[in-house]
């Protein structure tokens, strides 16, 4: 059996898991790391039912997609954690993450604070980032300059994020908090966290409980038979 045949079980995998609360910058810093670290890294990209925002580029940032879907697709145990946020619901699917592996890449990953929960009691190593900002005027600063968000939404993400904050300091959670003050600052620290990660990236074949990869991609990728 070579190396690529063996199987690797999820409490094997490496990964970078981003986190932090709506505006903090997750999205931005995780773009910066796809152009700086491509062909290393490889985004999981998870579902969300939220609509798209301009810009947004469905399979690029999120799988958009429906409650109905969504929901039927977490019955059958497709997702590795999944939220409900602000009404809309997130998850990461086993797929994405598969997909990511396969192809010998770091998967990184975006959650909230309960995905970052679910993944670690799953099992899942790596490294766990907590993106903070650097104070709440300037992460509502943020929304509203983003232009993305109603009045109602912006209040709604703010006062969210003092308990995602609050929920950062739970032990053993998060391994590094970094400031996103400076944006190149802040990029450049956990760049540099994530480079010891690097090495151990190459394609691997996972196994979850009644689901691996060969069946995955006969079955067309999407993980509905997992
Ligand atoms: N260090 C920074 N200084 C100033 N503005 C920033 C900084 N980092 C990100 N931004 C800006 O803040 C806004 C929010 O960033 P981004 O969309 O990346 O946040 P997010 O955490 O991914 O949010 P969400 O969870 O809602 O998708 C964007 O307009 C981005 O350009």
């Amino acid at each position: 059996m070579t190396q690529e045949e063996k199987s690797t079980s999820p409490q094997d995998i490496q990964t970078v898991v981003i986190c932090g609360p709506s505006g903090v910058g997750k999205g931005t810093i995780i773009n910066r790391l796809k152009e700086e670290l491509a062909g290393k890294i490889g985004f999981c990209v998870s579902h969300t039912t939220r609509q798209p925002r301009s810009g947004e580029v469905d399979g690029r940032e999120y799988w958009f997609t429906n409650q109905e879907e969504m929901r039927n697709r977490v019955e059958r145990g497709e997702f590795l954690e999944v939220n409900e946020v602000h009404g809309e619901l997130y998850g990461t699917s086993r797929a994405a993450l598969l997909d990511v592996m396969s192809r010998g890449l770091l998967p990184v990953l975006d959650v909230d604070v309960k995905g970052a929960r679910d993944l670690r009691s799953s099992g899942i190593k790596g490294l766990y980032v907590f993106l903070a900002p650097p104070s709440l005027d300037q992460l509502e600063n943020r929304l509203r300059l983003r232009k993305t968000e109603t009045e109602a939404s912006i209040e709604r993400r703010v006062s969210a994020a003092s308990s995602e904050i609050e929920a950062s300091k739970e032990a053993g959670l998060f391994d590094e908090v970094v400031v996103n003050d400076v944006l190149d600052n802040a990029f450049e620290v956990v760049k540099s966290k994530i480079t010891p990660f690097l090495q151990d990236a190459r394609p691997k074949k996972v196994r979850f409980p009644g689901c691996n990869l060969l069946t995955l991609l006969r079955d067309g990728g999407d993980g509905s038979r997992c």
